[in-house]
């Protein structure tokens, strides 16, 4: 089978701040057409990352290629091919939408047609309003109207929903979806889980500059410690001892008179025989499937935190 090249491929990038590594051998590829999200914890490097991407900060070391271009050589070719989201920094707060559009559209030499642009994101009702007063939501809708304006083959997208309201937050996830049919690649850095979950065709999670996993949402949920989560007030006291040594449990986790345990479907049963042979009855019984979220804390060093261990 023919392999297509990658649209972005970095390799190794390592980028440090006054000698601490923020960046600290990173890789992985975007394909053409695909929504890779770059998902981790505050200060894990991700911006940087996506900064080298776009040419905007210098690696120490490592390679990143955009359709075989470099990015700080080949800058300028770069900045075509990739469309990057407005800083809010970047426009004056009197501005108007319509103005920006046209002012972002001059800058490139086949910009797409803006009035199609700004129908297509629902900012026609709004060019004539100052980017100042625009909401949250509509400020990101310009943001991606802005990144799309150069007709480019991918955009990055870094942190767009932060700060949004629910409602804005679920438009703007329908925007990216369609961005991405319309046959432009996303690269979205996010914190969220639910929206990696729900955009991402995969998703590489970043921690502490390095990369802890990179699959699908549904693979790094099944490859972390457990797919299943189980939650159930035994009857009486059940031994903790007895729980951790079943081979299904990977988990263990008590609050007041509830048992949480994480595993796999194998659990399930293996846990059921065993009340049986204990004669505990199981009230409250609940079995979900884990989420990205489960996935994500268990496979950074959030873990340590924030979820006791086996032998909790
Ligand atoms: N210009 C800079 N000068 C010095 N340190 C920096 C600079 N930019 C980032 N850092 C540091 O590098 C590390 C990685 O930062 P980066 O912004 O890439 O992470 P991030 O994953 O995007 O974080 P966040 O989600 O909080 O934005 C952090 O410890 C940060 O404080």
């Amino acid at each position: 089978m023919q392999r297509t090249t990658p649209l972005i491929e970095v390799t190794d990038l390592r980028k440090a701040y006054a000698g601490r590594p923020a960046v600290d051998g990173v890789s992985f590829t975007v394909e053409e057409g695909e929504i890779f999200g770059i998902l981790g914890p505050n200060g894990a490097g991700k911006t940087t990352t996506v900064e080298c991407v776009e040419g905007l900060r210098v690696p120490d070391s490592g390679t990143v290629r955009v359709a075989g271009l470099d990015p700080v050589t080949d800058r300028e070719e770069v900045t075509r091919l990739l469309g990057s989201q407005l800083q809010e920094s970047e426009l004056q707060p009197k501005i108007l939408v319509r103005e920006a559009l046209e002012l972002y559209a001059a800058l490139y030499p086949n910009p797409a047609d803006w009035r199609a642009l700004a129908e297509r994101l629902g900012l026609v009702d709004k060019l004539a309003t100052r980017f100042a007063k625009l909401s949250g939501g509509q400020k990101q809708r310009l943001s991606i109207a802005l990144a799309l304006i150069g007709n480019p083959r991918a955009v990055v997208l870094d942190e767009l929903t932060t700060g949004l309201d629910p409602r804005a937050r679920r438009d703007t996830w329908k925007l990216i979806e369609d961005v991405r049919d319309s046959g432009v690649t996303v690269l979205l850095v996010t914190h969220f889980m639910e929206e990696a979950q729900r955009l991402c065709d995969r998703i590489a999670v970043i921690d502490k500059g390095r990369v802890a996993a990179m699959d699908s949402p549904a693979g790094l949920i099944r490859r972390s410690a457990g797919s299943t989560v189980i939650t159930f007030v035994p009857s009486r006291p059940l031994d903790n001892a007895d729980l951790v040594a079943l081979p299904e449990v990977a988990t263990v986790d008590h609050k007041g008179d509830q048992v949480t345990l994480t595993g796999t479907d194998a659990t399930v049963n293996a846990v059921i025989t065993l009340l049986a042979q204990k004669r505990v009855t199981a009230r409250q019984l609940r079995v979900v499937d884990a989420t990205l979220d489960d996935a994500f804390l268990d496979l950074t060093e959030e873990h340590e935190s924030a979820t006791p261990g086996r032998a909790a």
